[in-house]
Protein backbone atom coordinates (compact mmCIF):
# COMPACT_ATOMS: atom_id res chain seq x y z
CA UNK A 1 0.00 0.00 0.00
CA UNK A 2 2.91 2.48 0.72
CA UNK A 3 4.49 1.42 -2.15
CA UNK A 4 1.24 1.85 -4.11
CA UNK A 5 0.80 5.39 -2.65
CA UNK A 6 4.31 6.25 -3.18
CA UNK A 7 3.97 5.22 -6.99
CA UNK A 8 0.81 7.07 -7.66
CA UNK A 9 2.33 10.23 -5.97
CA UNK A 10 5.48 10.11 -8.74
CA UNK A 11 2.68 9.40 -11.34
CA UNK A 12 0.86 12.13 -10.71
CA UNK A 13 4.22 14.56 -10.41
CA UNK A 14 5.62 13.52 -13.67
CA UNK A 15 2.10 14.07 -14.99
CA UNK A 16 2.50 17.65 -14.42
CA UNK A 17 6.26 17.74 -15.15
CA UNK A 18 4.95 17.91 -18.58
CA UNK A 19 3.44 21.11 -18.38
CA UNK A 20 5.96 22.47 -15.90
CA UNK A 21 9.32 21.22 -16.51
CA UNK A 22 11.85 20.46 -14.04
CA UNK A 23 13.94 23.73 -14.93
CA UNK A 24 10.61 26.01 -14.39
CA UNK A 25 9.81 24.37 -10.99
CA UNK A 26 13.06 24.54 -9.80
CA UNK A 27 13.52 28.51 -11.25
CA UNK A 28 10.25 29.01 -8.62
CA UNK A 29 11.80 27.18 -6.15
CA UNK A 30 14.42 29.11 -5.87
CA UNK A 31 12.69 32.67 -6.48
CA UNK A 32 10.55 31.94 -3.27
CA UNK A 33 11.78 33.83 0.39
CA UNK A 34 13.89 31.53 2.18
CA UNK A 35 12.26 29.04 4.39
CA UNK A 36 11.67 29.50 7.65
CA UNK A 37 13.31 28.10 10.22
CA UNK A 38 11.14 25.30 11.45
CA UNK A 39 13.69 23.38 14.00
CA UNK A 40 13.30 26.25 15.57
CA UNK A 41 9.89 26.49 15.83
CA UNK A 42 10.04 22.66 16.84
CA UNK A 43 12.17 23.09 19.00
CA UNK A 44 11.93 20.90 22.58
CA UNK A 45 9.90 23.33 25.12
CA UNK A 46 8.71 22.80 28.13
CA UNK A 47 5.02 22.74 26.92
CA UNK A 48 4.20 20.29 24.64
CA UNK A 49 4.45 21.60 20.88
CA UNK A 50 1.85 20.67 17.99
CA UNK A 51 2.23 20.64 13.78
CA UNK A 52 -1.45 20.94 12.96
CA UNK A 53 -2.28 18.57 9.65
CA UNK A 54 -4.82 19.72 6.81
CA UNK A 55 -6.09 16.32 5.19
CA UNK A 56 -9.50 15.97 4.04
CA UNK A 57 -9.46 12.04 3.74
CA UNK A 58 -7.52 8.98 4.05
CA UNK A 59 -7.20 5.32 2.42
CA UNK A 60 -7.60 4.43 6.36
CA UNK A 61 -10.13 6.56 8.21
CA UNK A 62 -12.37 7.43 4.45
CA UNK A 63 -13.80 10.81 4.27
CA UNK A 64 -12.74 13.32 7.37
CA UNK A 65 -13.66 17.03 6.38
CA UNK A 66 -14.93 19.29 3.40
CA UNK A 67 -11.95 22.08 4.21
CA UNK A 68 -13.47 24.59 1.42
CA UNK A 69 -10.93 27.11 2.51
CA UNK A 70 -7.88 25.52 4.08
CA UNK A 71 -6.27 29.33 4.31
CA UNK A 72 -8.97 29.82 6.71
CA UNK A 73 -8.35 26.61 8.71
CA UNK A 74 -4.70 27.28 8.57
CA UNK A 75 -5.57 30.86 10.15
CA UNK A 76 -7.80 28.81 13.08
CA UNK A 77 -4.64 26.78 13.75
CA UNK A 78 -2.13 29.56 14.06
CA UNK A 79 -4.69 31.21 16.46
CA UNK A 80 -5.29 28.02 18.36
CA UNK A 81 -1.32 27.84 19.06
CA UNK A 82 0.02 25.14 16.84
CA UNK A 83 3.60 25.40 16.11
CA UNK A 84 3.67 24.41 12.20
CA UNK A 85 1.50 23.62 9.81
CA UNK A 86 1.20 20.24 7.67
CA UNK A 87 -0.95 19.92 4.35
CA UNK A 88 -1.55 16.77 2.84
CA UNK A 89 -0.89 17.50 -0.76
CA UNK A 90 -1.53 13.82 -1.92
CA UNK A 91 -4.82 14.36 -4.18
CA UNK A 92 -6.18 10.20 -5.12
CA UNK A 93 -6.39 9.29 -1.36
CA UNK A 94 -5.99 12.63 0.88
CA UNK A 95 -7.82 15.14 -1.41
CA UNK A 96 -4.68 17.60 -1.08
CA UNK A 97 -3.06 19.56 -3.90
CA UNK A 98 0.03 21.90 -3.65
CA UNK A 99 -2.61 24.53 -4.37
CA UNK A 100 -3.74 24.00 -1.35
CA UNK A 101 -0.57 24.44 0.41
CA UNK A 102 0.24 27.55 -1.62
CA UNK A 103 -3.11 29.26 0.04
CA UNK A 104 -2.05 27.86 3.69
CA UNK A 105 1.48 29.48 2.93
CA UNK A 106 0.05 32.38 2.15
CA UNK A 107 -2.20 32.73 5.14
CA UNK A 108 -0.15 31.96 8.34
CA UNK A 109 3.82 33.00 9.71
CA UNK A 110 4.11 29.46 10.92
CA UNK A 111 6.24 27.10 9.03
CA UNK A 112 4.53 24.53 6.70
CA UNK A 113 5.02 21.06 6.20
CA UNK A 114 4.77 19.31 2.79
CA UNK A 115 2.85 16.05 3.42
CA UNK A 116 3.06 13.50 0.59
CA UNK A 117 4.57 10.79 -0.96
CA UNK A 118 7.87 11.80 -2.12
CA UNK A 119 10.57 10.14 -3.80
CA UNK A 120 11.96 12.47 -6.55
CA UNK A 121 13.99 15.24 -6.47
CA UNK A 122 11.50 16.87 -8.59
CA UNK A 123 8.41 16.74 -6.00
CA UNK A 124 11.44 18.40 -3.07
CA UNK A 125 11.04 21.57 -5.75
CA UNK A 126 7.90 21.81 -6.13
CA UNK A 127 7.39 22.17 -2.67
CA UNK A 128 9.70 24.84 -1.91
CA UNK A 129 8.17 26.35 -5.16
CA UNK A 130 4.84 26.29 -3.15
CA UNK A 131 6.05 27.67 -0.04
CA UNK A 132 7.04 24.82 1.71
CA UNK A 133 9.46 24.82 4.63
CA UNK A 134 9.51 21.45 5.72
CA UNK A 135 9.49 18.69 3.65
CA UNK A 136 8.38 14.58 4.78
CA UNK A 137 10.34 11.63 3.91
CA UNK A 138 8.59 8.36 5.14
CA UNK A 139 12.14 5.82 5.68
CA UNK A 140 9.97 2.91 4.34
CA UNK A 141 9.41 3.99 0.98
CA UNK A 142 12.54 4.82 0.11
CA UNK A 143 16.19 3.11 -0.33
CA UNK A 144 19.24 4.78 1.94
CA UNK A 145 20.90 6.22 -1.80
CA UNK A 146 17.34 7.87 -2.72
CA UNK A 147 16.62 9.23 1.29
CA UNK A 148 20.47 10.52 0.81
CA UNK A 149 19.43 12.57 -1.93
CA UNK A 150 16.67 13.84 -1.26
CA UNK A 151 17.51 14.76 2.50
CA UNK A 152 19.73 16.56 1.04
CA UNK A 153 18.30 18.53 -1.19
CA UNK A 154 15.66 19.59 0.86
CA UNK A 155 18.49 20.88 3.15
CA UNK A 156 20.01 22.71 0.35
CA UNK A 157 17.37 24.65 -0.06
CA UNK A 158 16.91 25.69 3.51
CA UNK A 159 14.14 23.73 4.09
CA UNK A 160 13.89 21.10 7.12
CA UNK A 161 13.28 17.02 6.46
CA UNK A 162 11.08 15.57 8.89
CA UNK A 163 11.92 11.78 8.66
CA UNK A 164 9.17 9.36 9.42
CA UNK A 165 10.17 5.76 10.76
CA UNK A 166 7.88 2.82 12.40
CA UNK A 167 10.74 0.83 13.76
CA UNK A 168 13.84 1.02 15.65
CA UNK A 169 15.59 -0.06 12.22
CA UNK A 170 14.39 2.92 10.43
CA UNK A 171 15.06 4.91 13.33
CA UNK A 172 18.98 4.03 12.65
CA UNK A 173 18.33 4.86 9.19
CA UNK A 174 17.16 8.23 10.23
CA UNK A 175 19.81 8.82 12.57
CA UNK A 176 22.49 8.22 9.99
CA UNK A 177 21.14 10.33 8.23
CA UNK A 178 21.97 13.14 10.53
CA UNK A 179 18.03 13.42 10.75
CA UNK A 180 17.13 16.53 13.26
CA UNK A 181 13.60 16.01 13.58
CA UNK A 182 12.35 12.45 13.73
CA UNK A 183 8.79 11.34 13.59
CA UNK A 184 7.37 8.12 14.40
CA UNK A 185 4.25 7.35 13.14
CA UNK A 186 2.04 5.41 15.19
CA UNK A 187 -0.33 4.10 11.82
CA UNK A 188 1.67 1.24 9.86
CA UNK A 189 1.35 2.58 6.33
CA UNK A 190 1.65 -0.81 4.71
CA UNK A 191 -1.48 -2.46 6.82
CA UNK A 192 -2.86 0.65 8.05
CA UNK A 193 -2.88 -0.85 11.45
CA UNK A 194 -2.33 1.32 14.85
CA UNK A 195 0.53 0.83 17.53
CA UNK A 196 -0.24 3.52 20.15
CA UNK A 197 2.81 2.65 21.88
CA UNK A 198 5.31 2.38 19.09
CA UNK A 199 6.01 5.88 19.83
CA UNK A 200 6.90 4.98 23.60
CA UNK A 201 9.01 1.82 22.83
CA UNK A 202 11.13 3.73 20.51
CA UNK A 203 11.31 7.27 22.21
CA UNK A 204 15.24 6.23 23.74
CA UNK A 205 16.49 5.40 20.63
CA UNK A 206 15.92 8.64 19.11
CA UNK A 207 19.89 10.26 18.13
CA UNK A 208 20.65 12.66 20.84
CA UNK A 209 20.53 16.43 20.51
CA UNK A 210 16.65 15.02 17.66
CA UNK A 211 13.02 16.81 18.36
CA UNK A 212 11.24 13.86 18.90
CA UNK A 213 7.48 14.07 16.93
CA UNK A 214 4.85 11.76 17.61
CA UNK A 215 2.77 11.36 14.82
CA UNK A 216 -1.14 9.73 14.64
CA UNK A 217 -3.49 8.49 16.61
CA UNK A 218 -4.29 11.71 18.76
CA UNK A 219 -8.05 11.86 19.41
CA UNK A 220 -8.13 13.27 22.59
CA UNK A 221 -6.10 15.59 25.49
CA UNK A 222 -5.07 12.08 27.49
CA UNK A 223 -3.61 10.94 24.13
CA UNK A 224 -1.22 13.55 23.91
CA UNK A 225 -0.68 13.31 27.50
CA UNK A 226 0.54 9.61 26.91
CA UNK A 227 2.48 10.75 23.93
CA UNK A 228 4.50 13.68 26.26
CA UNK A 229 4.68 11.49 29.36
CA UNK A 230 6.88 8.95 26.63
CA UNK A 231 8.93 11.33 25.58
CA UNK A 232 7.41 13.61 22.72
CA UNK A 233 8.69 16.95 22.14
CA UNK A 234 6.11 17.32 19.43
CA UNK A 235 2.93 15.55 18.08
CA UNK A 236 1.36 15.96 14.58
CA UNK A 237 -2.51 15.73 14.86
CA UNK A 238 -4.88 15.75 11.89
CA UNK A 239 -8.39 13.98 12.20
CA UNK A 240 -9.21 15.19 15.48
CA UNK A 241 -8.42 18.88 14.25
CA UNK A 242 -10.53 18.57 11.12
CA UNK A 243 -13.75 16.46 12.29
CA UNK A 244 -13.78 18.78 15.78
CA UNK A 245 -13.70 22.48 16.69
CA UNK A 246 -9.84 23.37 16.04
CA UNK A 247 -9.20 26.06 18.28
CA UNK A 248 -10.91 24.50 21.13
CA UNK A 249 -9.00 21.25 20.37
CA UNK A 250 -6.02 22.81 20.11
CA UNK A 251 -6.33 24.62 23.45
CA UNK A 252 -7.17 21.42 25.12
CA UNK A 253 -3.90 19.64 23.61
CA UNK A 254 -1.72 22.33 24.48
CA UNK A 255 -3.19 22.48 28.36
CA UNK A 256 -1.73 18.49 29.15
O1 LIG B 1 -5.10 11.99 11.57
P1 LIG B 1 -4.11 11.59 12.62
O2 LIG B 1 -4.33 10.19 13.14
O3 LIG B 1 -4.04 12.62 13.73
O4 LIG B 1 -2.67 11.51 11.93
C1 LIG B 1 -2.00 12.66 11.43
C2 LIG B 1 -0.73 12.26 10.68
O5 LIG B 1 0.16 11.68 11.59
C3 LIG B 1 -1.03 11.29 9.53
O6 LIG B 1 -1.88 11.95 8.64
C4 LIG B 1 0.21 10.84 8.79
C5 LIG B 1 1.41 10.54 9.35
N1 LIG B 1 2.29 10.16 8.42
C6 LIG B 1 1.70 10.18 7.22
C7 LIG B 1 2.22 9.91 5.95
C8 LIG B 1 1.39 10.08 4.87
C9 LIG B 1 0.08 10.47 5.02
C10 LIG B 1 -0.46 10.75 6.28
C11 LIG B 1 0.37 10.61 7.39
Amino acid sequence: MLADLTANSVADALARRETKPLADVEAAALARPPALDALEALRPASHIKIIAEIKRSSPSRGALAQIADPAALARSYELGGASAISVLTEGRKFGGSLADLEAVRAAVALPVLRKDFIATPYQVFEARAAGADLVLLIVAALDDTTLRELYDLIVALGMTPLIETHSADELERAAALGAQLIGVNARDLSTFELDRDLFGRLADRFPDGAVRVAESAVLSPADVAHYRASGADVVLIGEALVTGDPIANLSAFLAV
